[in-house]
């Protein structure tokens, strides 16, 4: 491992000067998998934005937006069928509100996997007209990283975004309403594996795309110093009405979470390994 660390500092002193109104709660699935680098994230990314744990339906209550984080998308299922999440994750969706995948959270929001389902399938959420390839680069050792230019916003000249790929799923097809906002170009080394695949005679994978109040990245923004993709995201939700249940379950409960000050590598996660 080589990099630098850059602490996240957080001012507590203002904690209580955003007026609630003009508070951006984005809630964070916290069943799985990267939950607490992005309610990092989400703090440092906008002075208005809060995050809070979600791990019950009630828990979406006043949120805006949800993040569904990395992690491993067959236990993150299991997970949330046995919280009983499905409906009011569903729900929340149909209620209009903005959902971030990244990476297994991305493909708990596509609405199918062409390749590398769990024997016997999986459960998805759904939603995202795409197609990805679940493992598409490979297994926990072949995770890496590398600059992409950055298209989501246009703007001045926005400098080239780094992403790391954990394990991380490709988006392999994708419907006529998906916006496609990143880009992977395949290495030859990548495209040698593909051969005899469906996926041979390949160049480039899809790796971020946006649907409407849907987004998805196949890397992990939550682990850089770069904010730009929770920028992104918060401001999506910013346009949205708190949410609320459709139905009353007795409690009032928006837990309050105070999240970590994470550091995150501002340079390199990884050096590059040196295979004999
Ligand atoms: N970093 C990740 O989220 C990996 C996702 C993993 N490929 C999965 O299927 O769940």
């Amino acid at each position: 491992m080589s990099g630098s660390w850059e602490h996240v500092d957080v001012d507590d002193s203002n904690d209580m000067s955003v007026d609630a109104r003009d508070e951006i709660v984005i809630g964070v699935l916290a069943i799985q998998g990267s939950y607490r680098e992005h309610e990092a994230l989400v703090r440092k990314c906008h002075p208005n934005a809060r995050a809070v744990e979600v791990r019950k339906g009630s828990h979406l209550k006043n949120c805006r937006g949800l993040i569904i984080p990395g992690g491993e998308s067959t236990t993150m299922a299991n997970i949330a069928r046995r919280f009983g999440l499905f409906e009011p994750l569903r729900e929340f969706q149909a209620s209009g509100r903005c959902v971030w995948g990244t990476c297994a959270g991305l493909i708990f929001l596509a609405d199918h996997i062409e390749r590398g389902s769990k024997l016997g399938g999986q459960e998805l959420l759904g939603g995202l007209d795409v197609g990805v390839n679940r493992n598409f680069f490979g297994s926990q050792i072949d995770s890496f990283e590398c600059q992409i230019p950055w298209t989501a916003t246009t703007g001045t000249d926005e400098p080239p975004f780094r992403a790391v790929f954990i394990r991380a799923p490709a988006i392999t097809s994708a419907g006529p309403n998906v916006e496609v906002l990143a880009k992977y170009k395949l290495p030859e080394s990548k495209k040698a594996k593909l051969v005899g695949t469906s996926d041979e005679g390949r160049d480039e994978v899809i790796v971020a795309v946006k649907q409407g109040k849907l987004l998805a990245t196949s890397f992990h923004p939550e682990i850089t110093s770069d904010t730009r993709w929770h920028r992104l995201f918060v401001d999506m939700c910013a346009h949205e009405t708190p949410y609320e249940l459709p139905t009353e379950d007795g409690e009032e409960l928006v837990p309050f979470c105070r999240p970590l000050d994470l550091p995150v590598f501002d340079d390199s996660v990884m050096a590059p390994v040196e295979k004999n």
